[in-house]
């Protein structure tokens, strides 16, 4: 799959538009690495397991100002009551895994199914029931010698679940991750399903704990890009 050039200068006026992405997958298949790639452009090696947090980010995609509220969730001890309301709670879905990692890519199924069940409603227009947005993301192919998932395997589960599939390195691009996001956005934009919901901060700490040597005002470009953060059981729409 082709990775597109999605940010550019000019922006609309239009009222901004909020998504809310959930990122999915198996500990340690590069979630956090994968959002906040996206969010700062930086690739930063290391962090604790998370447990949950929501990143809000503003971006410029094809010309509109998109606010992005992204769920990071834990790969860790997460039970299947927690993995639905937060499935429950997103727009679209990046399903993550290693390619480097088979049991990550055996997950891959169950989490989508589980999405279609949890979000299949009928199209607008009627007819056939319509899927949320969902990517697979086969993350870490530039570890090439520990590979234990093959790009067609990948390709074929992509077939078989008719969802679209982007093989990508967060360590060595940046405009791979930034396709994944896109991608979702392009999708709900056809769908015309954007959530009302926008966030009442209450911290801007944690973010900083997490990465401690990040500034919040790195993050910003000329694009208006912004960042700041919240757990999910901080969300309160408004
Ligand atoms: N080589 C390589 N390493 C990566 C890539 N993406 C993430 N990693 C590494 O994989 C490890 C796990 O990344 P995380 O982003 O913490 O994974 P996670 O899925 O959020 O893990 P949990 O928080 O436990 O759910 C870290 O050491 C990252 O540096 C990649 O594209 N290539």
């Amino acid at each position: 799959m082709s990775f597109p050039r999605p940010l550019r200068r000019s922006v609309s006026l239009s009222p901004a538009r909020t998504l809310r992405l959930v990122v999915l997958g198996q500990s340690a298949v590069g979630k956090t690495a994968l959002t906040v790639r996206f969010i700062t452009r930086r690739f930063i090696g290391d962090y604790d397991p998370t447990l949950e947090m929501i990143y809000r980010h503003v971006a410029v995609i094809d010309g509109e100002m998109v606010h992005f509220e992204i769920l990071d969730t834990a790969g860790q001890e997460e039970d299947s009551l927690q993995i639905e309301e937060k499935i429950k709670w997103g727009d679209g879905f990046a399903v993550v895994y290693s390619v480097t990692d088979r049991c990550s890519f055996d997950e891959v199924m169950r989490l989508c199914f589980l999405i279609n069940h949890l979000h299949a409603s009928p199209k607008r227009s009627g007819g056939a029931a319509e899927q949320p947005p969902v990517v697979i993301v086969g993350n870490k192919k530039d570890l090439q010698f520990d590979r234990m998932v093959s790009t067609e395997d990948g390709e074929n589960l992509s077939k078989a679940l008719k969802i679209p599939f982007y093989e990508i390195s967060t360590r060595d691009s940046y405009e791979e991750p930034v396709a994944v996001f896109s991608s979702l956005y392009q999708e709900l934009l056809r769908q015309g399903h954007f959530s009302p919901g926008s966030f009442k901060r209450r911290t801007v700490s944690k973010l900083m704990e997490k990465i401690p040597k990040m500034q919040a005002s790195s993050s910003l470009n000329s694009a208006g890009r912004s960042l700041s953060f919240n757990s999910f059981r901080d969300y309160i729409p408004e």
